[in-house]
């Protein structure tokens, strides 16, 4: 069945939405309160690099079934209505569901009764049997269907999801049946569950996977520490179906738009309901602790010392983004980390397939990766782009001041960077066993 569907927010996941259900058929009309983004989309310009998902605008755009607009009363002609807009941290670390609130208090004068209300958002549980409460006497039945899709990954995530999660009160499982029909013909697990539930479903999974983060970031510590490889501890433990090979990647920290927020707004969950969580709260201080001892490999590797001074000392940075395959800068721990660095003095420039500008008190941006080896003392890897691993390290090292390189992500060639003359850091991989070296 085709139905007339609006999307509130035009973002990473508004926009997935908007696009992919134009594709699955339906008839989709996008909401962003930013005209100049309503404007650019209206011409098929998208922002974003997901792959896949101009294309899939530009196809909704020609054939006429998918429109953008900042006018709320365009809404009245819609059988489902997806709210996907920002739950920020707020203070204290909860979800801050104020931009959601405000909107959905406008519904019940914008929506034909019967409209379907679905919160996309990842919203605190609770939430939505609150909504419930509030557009029930409307006659605007709300239905909770999380996302889970990854950045640089959306379209496909969207379209080929793990699950789809419904979570409805009784009275509006009709309501989630609709929901569900939405999405067509699909191979993945269509699990009808209370709201609660659904909402519970979305932060634990996003907190599962930092704990698993945090945990063999931890792990690649003590790896150094016993002279053992963090490579083949994760594959090992990976090859446990149980435990899955996913998620078992080093790093200079788990960051994004999501991970750190959700982590903090389930912890805030936590406290609120009395429940102690301390072991959230420790994943969530090991990833600060990963970022400062990421700075202190890369002030040894250049200075000799964990506390050496980077006072006026260049570096360049290859990866700004949260992880390779977006341009998003949002709570990056690259970012962080060259933060950390420019405090410390060092001149910074850094080179990111996806990122145009940052912060420029703190990096001078290029498009060009050689021209971050320019007079640099060190390259650091700290977005995992796979590109990086087919640079001329040899043109890098004659660019370069010093050939050292810091590579967080144990992207890097060995053998290639070794050839080139560059003295090579990895995490969780060259330890020197108790007592060694360090
Ligand atoms: N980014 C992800 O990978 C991802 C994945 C799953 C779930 N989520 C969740 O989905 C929600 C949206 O995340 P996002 O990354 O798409 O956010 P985003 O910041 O990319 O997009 C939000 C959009 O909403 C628009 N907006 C803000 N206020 C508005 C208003 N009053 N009316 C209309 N439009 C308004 C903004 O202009 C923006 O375009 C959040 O709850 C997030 O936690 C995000
Ligand atoms: O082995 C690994 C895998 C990931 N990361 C890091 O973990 C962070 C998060 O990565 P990812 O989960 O892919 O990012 P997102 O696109 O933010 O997706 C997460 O957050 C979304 C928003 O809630 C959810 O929908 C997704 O399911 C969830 O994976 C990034 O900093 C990655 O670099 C590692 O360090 N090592």
């Amino acid at each position: 069945m085709v139905d007339r569907v609006g999307v509130i927010g035009a973002g990473y996941v508004g926009l997935t939405t908007a696009a992919c259900l134009t594709h699955l058929g339906h008839d989709v009309l996008c909401i962003d309160s930013d005209q100049s983004k309503v404007d650019e989309l209206g011409q098929g310009e998208v922002a974003i690099a997901e792959p896949g998902l101009t294309e899939l605008v530009r196809d909704g755009l020609i054939c006429g079934r998918l429109r953008f607009s900042t006018a709320m009363n365009g809404l009245a002609a819609v059988d489902v209505v997806l709210l996907c807009l920002p739950t920020p941290k707020g203070e204290g670390g909860e979800a801050d569901v104020r931009i959601l609130e405000e909107v959905v208090a406008t519904l019940p004068g914008l929506l034909a009764p019967g409209c379907v209300v679905v919160t996309k958002s990842t919203v605190p549980v609770g939430t939505g049997n609150r909504l419930a409460e509030l557009l029930r006497d409307a006659g605007l039945p709300v239905v909770g269907n999380p996302e889970f899709l990854r950045e640089g990954h959306a379209v496909e995530d969207f379209l080929r999801p793990d699950r789809i999660v419904l979570g409805a009160s009784e009275e509006d499982q009709a309501a989630a049946e609709r929901v569900a029909a939405l999405y067509g013909e699909t191979d993945a697990p269509v699990w009808f569950t209370d709201p609660s539930s659904a909402e519970l479903a979305k932060y634990a999974s996003n907190a599962f996977l930092a704990l698993k983060l945090s945990y063999v970031n931890i792990l690649a510590e003590l790896c150094e520490h016993h002279g053992a490889d963090i490579r083949d501890v994760g594959r090992l433990i990976g090859l446990d179906s149980r435990i899955g090979p996913a998620f078992l990647r080093p790093g200079p920290g788990w960051g994004g738009s999501c991970l750190p927020k959700d982590t903090a707004a389930l912890l805030r969950t936590a406290e609120r309901a009395g429940v102690d969580f301390g072991m959230l709260r420790d994943a969530m201080k090991a990833n600060a602790r990963q970022q400062a001892a990421v700075v202190r490999k890369i002030r040894l590797a250049i200075t000799g010392t964990p506390d050496g001074s980077l006072a006026g000392v260049r570096i360049g940075l290859l990866g700004l983004a949260f992880k390779a395959g977006t341009g998003d800068l949002r709570d990056s721990p690259a970012l962080a980390i060259a933060r950390e660095l420019a405090r410390s003095g060092a001149v910074l420039t850094g080179y990111d397939p996806g990122v145009e500008s940052a912060e420029p008190d703190v990096v001078q941006v290029v498009d060009d990766p050689y021209l971050v080896a320019k007079d640099a003392e060190a390259l650091v890897v700290l977005t995992e782009w796979p590109e990086f691993r087919e640079l001329d390290w040899t043109r890098l090292a004659a660019a370069a001041e010093r050939a050292v390189v810091v590579d967080t992500r144990n992207l890097l060639d060995p053998a290639a960077v070794g050839e080139a003359g560059f003295s090579h850091t990895r995490l969780g991989i060259d330890g020197h066993g108790p007592g060694g070296a360090r």
